[in-house]
């Protein structure tokens, strides 16, 4: 065998492998610091013929340098024992049969399936704030068969916030448009050149700042009051009416803001709607609401549910509207036992066909009023909690749970201490609780 191929056979151990490697200016220069006899510390560089010694100008390499220093300085004091990094906080992951939060929190906090993946997804505590706006805006301001509209650009799910949003300009009804005038004066001067490009309503002779604050103002108050603020929107302001909404809208006190939220599943595509007219004007026949929009907006309403509905979906709407208007006589509804069940049960298969949430809750509510009245306790619980949800995907879930329904669901009891009904007292005893219906 020749040397080379013997050099070639040698092949290193793996402890010579895992040596650490010297770098060739490193070594160079770790000679230069070894005197003749072998003693340690830097050593001048032997000075060439005819150049001056200079003592202190002798160059080292730079890692020489700093190896030298630390054997003729004061050694640096030791960094501080590492401690051992704390574990991540564990994320709670939940299934479709559990439920995040406090117990006491999870009585009023039924759980959607979307809910439960959107925690799981973004580790955000759903049980103890609002879920925020999704970071990319899931809609797209489109052409629509009546003027612009806005379209869903992601599937959305019921109590999804689909665009929380300031106004441009907050005013109150019966304000001159002097007063309009000097708010916009006030106002940073991009909100004119946004508000100018909103829609008016055609053929209107009034002024066209009046006209465009009644097109496309949205009531900017918490609660129900006589002259709401409303706000102009850039964006909201762009969402069409529909009789059966799709979306829907409220204003958020703390964030300031309106918020829009989907009343049900919203496909990729779909036109996403909410409604100018309230849920009791909702329940009316379509030619009452088509004035109802042609007197108070402006225009003649040609959403999908007027187009294709007609005397069936009028009647479907009047039995709700029937249930709503009994379920005022409180009295009266929670003692007819029977006939209160079966009319909420006609109304909320009326509701589903119609699409109408926003009465769901209310329905869900008369039907537990019924239930609790009569000792039902369980049934009670389950139309206590279709309440709270259809809250929910109505006002958002922080709402929903600041609401008086989510007292109901804590305790099915309670409604009964507020003495309004006695059935037991009326003659007939009360109902032992039988299961849930699943
Ligand atoms: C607040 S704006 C909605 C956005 C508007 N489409 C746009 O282009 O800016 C209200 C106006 O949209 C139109 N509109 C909204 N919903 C409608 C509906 N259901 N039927 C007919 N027109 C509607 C009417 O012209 C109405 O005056």
């Amino acid at each position: 065998m020749t040397n080379d191929a013997l050099a070639r056979d040698v092949k290193p151990t793996p402890a010579q492998l895992n040596q650490p490697r010297v770098p060739a200016t490193t070594f160079k220069a770790y000679k230069t610091m070894r005197g003749k006899n072998g003693e340690r510390g830097p050593v001048a560089p032997r000075p060439l013929p005819g150049v001056p010694p200079r003592p202190h100008s002798f160059r080292l390499h730079d890692s020489v340098k700093l190896a030298d220093d630390s054997l003729t300085t004061k050694p640096a004091p030791r960094p501080p024992p590492r401690l051992p990094k704390p574990p991540p906080p564990k994320r709670q992951r939940v299934d479709a049969t559990s439920d995040v939060g406090t117990p006491e929190e999870r009585r009023v906090w039924p759980l959607t399936q979307h809910a439960i993946e959107r925690h799981n997804a973004a580790g955000e505590d759903i049980a103890k704030a609002p879920p925020a706006p999704a970071p990319t805006p899931p809609y797209a301001i489109k052409q629509s068969a009546t003027g612009l509209g806005m379209y869903a650009t992601a599937t959305l799910y019921p109590a999804d916030i689909i665009l929380s949003e300031v106004p441009l300009l907050t005013t109150r009804r019966g304000a001159t448009p002097g007063d309009v005038r000097a708010q916009l004066r006030a106002a940073p001067p991009g909100n004119w050149l946004e508000l100018l490009q909103l829609c008016v309503g055609s053929g209107d002779a009034r002024p066209a700042i009046e006209s465009l604050l009644d097109t496309n103002g949205i009531p900017c108050a918490s609660e129900d009051a006589d002259n709401p603020p409303f706000g102009i929107f850039k964006v909201a302001s762009r969402i069409n009416h529909s009789c059966a909404p799709n979306a829907g809208w409220y204003w958020c006190s703390v964030k300031k803001a309106l918020l829009v939220v989907a009343y049900r599943k919203i496909k990729e595509g779909d036109e996403i709607t909410a409604s100018y007219l309230s849920p009791e004007v909702l329940c009316k026949p379509r030619a009452e609401r088509r004035e109802r929009t042609l007197v108070g907006f402006g225009f003649e309403c040609a959403c999908v549910a007027c187009e294709q509905g007609g005397a069936r979906s009028d009647e479907q709407r009047a039995i709700i509207a029937r249930v709503l208007a009994a379920g005022r006589q409180m009295d009266h509804w929670v003692g007819a036992h029977a006939a209160s069940i079966r009319q909420a049960k006609e109304a909320i298969e009326a509701m589903r066909a119609e699409a109408l949430v926003p009465v769901a809750a209310e329905l869900r509510l008369l039907q537990y009023y019924v239930h609790a009245a009569w000792r039902e306790d369980a049934s009670a619980e389950v139309a206590a909690r279709k309440a709270l949800e259809a809250l929910a995907a109505v006002r958002g879930w922080h709402a929903a749970k600041a609401h008086f329904v989510a007292k109901f669901v804590k305790d099915v009891t309670c409604w009964r201490s507020y003495g309004v009904c006695k059935p037991a007292e009326s003659g007939r005893a009360p109902r032992h609780s039988k299961p849930a219906p699943k």
